[in-house]
């Protein structure tokens, strides 16, 4: 598998509450375009780019072709003027090439901080940041149940489950019907993936951009959103599914990276039948003994982190632990009893 280690390219959301604002440490936000081929993310990224807006983009296109070294078009959308630069990327998969030359042009993009605001990449890969994945109404669901070889995971389900937002485009090709299977399809992948539907990629700006800003600001909101998620069942074989549950009390923060990690890291978490659990994606807010902050957990893959929000626990209100994750052979009975022995030593509640 040649995705594991993705690097962290911009950790968006460390800054914390107040971490968007401008400032010598304002960090610049990354979208990923992701999604199956033709589904639309040209057509996204040109209207991003074409939209009037006030934003500042800068766009980094991934595109894929034979050859050992690609060139990508760089470009720099500057109140409606683009400016192209050219990168090299040396293999199609993002997350792989970021890892040599790929970082050194976002450091030097970086470095022209103040020419925009956004960076948006378009890739089939994955990486960390906020994730935009295109679906195509009319062929997605074709692709999202593609058998795959034993082991692998379709590509298209993996991008959906990694997904912050999900736009399902080219609406006016299909049926209600249609589109209704769709939207149930992605819906039990990905039960916390909010859903938009399109024609021509045409979405509101504010959707696409800063993905994560939402989440990191206010714990209360990501809180809400958390509340929501159900546990969904398999509605493609052997399908990736979101689970959930939640947890009463403190937990301890050694205790609950010793959960993750075991999940992540060692994956000695397996279901009834023996198989390992795969987590590609991991989502919570938790309460942690001696913080008075309510704190984030992300997960992508092997990588996570954990992170104090700006929200406070009210005196009245009850600690809790919320967990959303999203993969294979997740059982969530199986889950929240381990999550139970492991991070608050047997005496588990709720
Ligand atoms: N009917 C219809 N066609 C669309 C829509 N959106 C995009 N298309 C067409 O679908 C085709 C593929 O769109 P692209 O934006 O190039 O898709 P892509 O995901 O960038 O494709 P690759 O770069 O090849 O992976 C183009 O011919 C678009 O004009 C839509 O909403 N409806
Ligand atoms: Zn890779």
């Amino acid at each position: 598998m040649e995705d594991e280690d993705c690097p962290d390219l911009i950790p968006i959301d460390s800054g914390g509450a107040g971490g968007a604002q401008a400032g010598a440490s304002a960090r610049i936000p990354v979208t990923i375009i992701t999604g199956y081929l033709g589904a639309g993310k040209t057509t996204l990224l040109n209207y991003i780019l074409t939209e009037q807006h006030s934003k500042r983009i800068a766009v980094i296109l991934n595109e894929f072709g034979e050859g050992s070294a690609l060139e990508k078009s760089l470009a720099i959308s500057q109140g409606g003027e683009l400016y192209e630069e050219w990168l090299e990327l040396r293999n199609g998969c993002l997350c792989c090439s970021v890892k040599d030359n790929g970082v050194k042009a976002i450091e030097n993009l970086m470095q022209k901080r103040g020419k925009f605001d956004y960076i948006l990449l378009e890739t089939t890969g994955l990486a960390d940041p906020g994730i935009v994945s295109v679906v195509d109404a009319k062929y997605g669901l074709q692709h999202l149940t593609e058998e795959k070889p034993e082991g692998l995971i379709n590509e298209a389900s993996r991008q959906v489950a990694l997904a912050d937002l999900i736009i399902i485009n080219k609406t006016d090709l299909v049926s209600g019907e249609e589109l209704n299977k769709i939207r149930t399809s992605v819906r039990s992948i990905n039960g916390f993936v909010k859903i938009i539907e399109t024609q021509r990629s045409r979405v509101d700006l504010s959707n696409v951009l800063d993905l994560h800003a939402f989440d990191s600001l206010s714990g209360v909101s990501l809180q809400k959103r958390l509340q929501h998620v159900r546990t969904t069942h398999a509605h493609l074989d052997k399908g990736i599914i979101t689970v959930t549950f939640e947890v009463l009390g403190n937990i301890i923060e050694e205790s609950l990276n010793l959960f993750i990690q075991n999940l992540l890291w060692e994956k000695n978490v397996k279901d009834k039948t023996g198989c390992t659990m795969d987590v590609i994606r991991l989502k919570g807010l938790v309460s942690i003994q001696g913080k008075s902050h309510q704190v984030i957990v992300q997960g992508v893959h092997e990588l996570y982190d954990l992170e104090e929000t700006s929200v406070s626990w009210k005196e009245d209100e009850k600690r809790t632990n919320r967990l959303v994750l999203i993969g294979r052979n997740l059982d969530k009975e199986i889950l929240k009893e381990v999550f139970i022995a492991t991070v608050t030593g047997k005496q588990g509640n709720s």
